[in-house]
């Protein structure tokens, strides 16, 4: 059994005993265990990750945007699959919740690609510019907060941080559900969406993610 006080800190300490380090397919699947075997958590999971490796490997992109890494387990899965020298940039409000997720990640052997910003979105996407020489982001993909999907999408084209082709993916669009985010991506002549129907993560509750083209 595993002591940590928090959820994270639970997940983390699993990973460290049965995870194999600087092996990131070994560090999902070791999460997705835990997940499935000992305790629920809001990862995307197994099989939303699978539609999740789809469109990455599809868009191939050279600079990822992620709101929301909580345990830093969509960061491995989508980290492990970008080209040499491409980046993730991960935004994460709650402070112990970025120290798992920076463990998670250095765990994996990712932390050359992938960066942990500590900060709320709403602090973090105006400053994103200055703070890293990104122009613009070629994929977003969000799991923060529902509630915060359609004011932080509106903020990143506020502040030129999306071009032509630049793709969002979104969680939890059905479970929790996103109802106002998928009213704007799906009625916007900004945006072409498409739906993905799944499941909530280790569970056979429906849910599904939403893949929105900005189209500029
Ligand atoms: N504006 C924000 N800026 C930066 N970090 C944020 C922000 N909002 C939440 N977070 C962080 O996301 C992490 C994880 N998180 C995600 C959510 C929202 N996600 C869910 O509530 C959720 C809930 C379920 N569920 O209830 O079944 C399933 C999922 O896949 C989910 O993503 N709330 N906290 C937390 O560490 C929080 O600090
Ligand atoms: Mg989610």
């Amino acid at each position: 059994f595993v002591t940590g006080r928090t959820r994270p800190e639970r997940l983390l300490q699993y990973l460290q005993k049965n995870g194999t380090r600087g092996d990131a397919n070994n560090v999902v699947d070791t999460i997705d265990r835990f997940c499935g075997t000992v305790e629920w958590a809001m990862n995307v999971g197994g099989e939303k990750g699978k539609i999740v490796d789809k469109v990455v490997l599809e868009t191939n992109p050279g600079t990822v945007l992620e709101l929301g890494t909580y345990c830093g387990y969509s960061a491995v899965r989508m980290g492990r699959l970008l080209a040499p020298g491409s980046r993730l940039i991960t935004l994460e409000m709650n402070p112990a919740y970025a120290k798992v997720a920076k463990e998670v990640i250095a765990f994996a052997g990712l932390d050359k690609q992938v960066e942990v910003l500590v900060g709320s979105t709403t602090e973090l996407i105006p400053q994103l510019k200055k703070k890293l020489d990104i122009d613009t982001f070629d994929m977003i993909f969000l799991d923060h907060w529902k509630q915060s999907y359609l004011p932080d999408t509106k903020l990143l084209e506020e502040c030129g941080l999306l071009r032509k082709g630049t793709v969002l993916l979104a969680d939890n669009v059905i479970c929790p559900g996103t109802p106002d985010y998928l009213q704007y991506v799906r009625s916007s002549p900004k945006y072409l969406s498409q739906h993905f129907p799944s499941v909530l993560e280790y569970t056979n509750a429906p849910d599904g993610l939403e893949k929105s083209v900005y189209l500029g």
